[in-house]
């Protein structure tokens, strides 16, 4: 929705266009005095596959409340498809007790052009999930969730979880030109959206990208999340060059879990030289993923080990805590060495001390956290997940030549969500833990 601040007020909705939808849109807009409206001007043919409406409004009318008549109007045009749906929901942040199967829960509808509703198949249970049910990031996500209340993303709460998936599209916005009902897709969704741990959901093009063909639905889904995360790490923020990427040494901390298990397999994809830290039990699944180097955290005094070893270009944290502080000083001061950290604060600082200061204490770290990485001859940053279809059509392309696979550690059906969740609770992943919505 634009608007145009001069009076009188001209609102601008776009919208797929099926004729006989805009038909009826345009009737009822004409027959709403609430608006105060004294021109209702509907066109087809400004653009290709969206009608356009301009609204001038006679006196000022707040934007809030013009969006909660636009809700229902909006749902009409861009989705024809009004149904109930299966979702795992919390009504109020707590523990595992408060999440509850809801089978009315709110279809996910298309909002925008460039969005696709999609069937969830299966989708995976990450660290941040049980973080989010307990009330992680609200204060960030809330004013994310408000900004984009045009678009009606959703409000708190019933909050659904759950940021990635592999499904089946079954309805596109007339925007979308990556992708056709019918796609086999994968993807992980932005925080603010309502969650993939629902038989359906919505997302952006932009987020998502075909499956790798080789893969099962369940497979598919325990990669998009830990994908676009370590891409966002080594790539978005760690500016790692991957066609010059080949020979460098990379330290990958905590090589066992999700983040690990993918990031040993990207790093060997683009022929770096890989140590990874780990427990015992996990020492033959990093060796068989191509850690050139594993160190057992458990056993061993882990940072003299690592001190014996050559310095590392990359470094990637996933854990944070003072193992940052003791990974920087591996860094190699004469290769313009990196180290990355997955210790995101800004969302844990907004909701300890509100947005704004917790904003400000952030970016403070952010400087003193810099001015060490500059001390100990590197760069320290911090890195955060990001929904990125390209990146993953670029893992896709790897996962069909075999260069990487998924590490699946156990799959629970759909219905069974509470042990899935508690065993991402339990810790000591191996790999990713995927709800299976179509169990066998
Ligand atoms: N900022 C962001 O946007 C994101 C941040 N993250 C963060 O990254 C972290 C890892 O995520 P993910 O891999 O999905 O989590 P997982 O739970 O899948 O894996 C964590 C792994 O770390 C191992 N581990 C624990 N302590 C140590 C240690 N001291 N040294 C080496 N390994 C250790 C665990 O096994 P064991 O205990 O048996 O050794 C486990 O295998 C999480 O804390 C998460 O918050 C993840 C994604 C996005």
């Amino acid at each position: 929705m634009k608007t145009n601040k001069r009076a009188p007020a001209i609102f601008t909705f776009q919208f797929h266009n099926t004729s006989s939808v805009f038909s009826k849109i345009e009737q009822k807009l004409k027959m709403l005095p609430k608006l105060h409206l004294s021109t209702v001007n509907c066109s087809t043919k400004l653009l290709n596959c969206n009608g356009v409406i301009n609204l001038i409004l006679k006196d000022k009318l707040s934007q809030k409340s013009l969006s909660r008549f636009w809700e229902p109007v909006q749902q009409r045009a861009y989705s024809s498809k009004a149904i109930k749906m299966s979702a795992w929901q919390v009504h109020e942040y707590g523990g595992l007790d408060q999440l509850s199967l809801s089978t009315t829960a709110r279809a996910a509808t298309i909002k925008h052009p460039s969005e696709l509703l999609i069937k969830v198949h299966a989708a995976s249970i990450n660290p941040i999930d049980v973080r989010m049910m307990g009330g992680y990031g609200k204060n960030l996500l809330n004013v994310m969730r408000k900004q984009k209340d045009t678009m009606n993303y959703g409000t708190e709460f019933p909050l659904t979880l759950g940021r990635d998936f592999s499904g089946t599209v079954v309805e596109v916005g007339c925007r979308v030109t990556k992708f056709k009902v019918g796609d086999e897709v994968w993807g992980a969704i932005g925080a603010f959206r309502p969650g993939t741990h629902a038989e359906y959901t919505v997302t952006s093009q932009s987020e998502i990208s075909k499956k790798p063909s080789n893969l099962t639905h369940v497979e598919a889904a325990s990669v998009p999340y830990v994908a676009a995360t370590t891409w966002a790490a080594l790539k978005t923020v760690g500016h790692l060059d991957h066609t010059k990427a080949s020979g460098q040494r990379i330290l990958i901390l905590a090589g066992s879990g999700g983040i690990g298990t993918f990031a040993i397999q990207l790093a060997k994809a683009w022929g770096m030289n890989v140590t990874t830290t780990c427990s015992t039990d996990a020492t033959d699944l990093v060796t068989s993923l191509g850690a050139d180097t594993v160190v057992d955290y458990t056993t061993s005094k882990v940072w003299s080990e690592l001190q014996r070893m050559k310095r590392f270009q990359y470094i990637l944290d996933p854990l944070g805590g003072d193992m940052t502080d003791k990974a920087a000083n591996f860094l190699s001061p004469w290769k313009n060495s990196k180290l990355v950290t997955l210790n995101f604060p800004l969302l844990k600082n907004s909701d300890e001390m509100g947005v704004v200061a917790g904003l400000v204490k952030s970016a403070v770290t952010a400087g003193l956290t810099t001015l060490k990485g500059i001390q100990s001859g590197g760069s320290i940053r911090w890195a955060a997940f990001n929904p990125n279809g390209q990146a993953l059509d670029v893992v896709r392309r790897l996962v069909e030549d075999g260069k990487i696979k998924p590490v699946v550690y156990q799959v629970f059906p759909f219905l069974e969500a509470h042990s899935a969740y508690q065993k991402v609770i339990d810790g000591h992943l191996r790999g990713k833990v995927v709800l299976d919505f179509e169990p066998a």
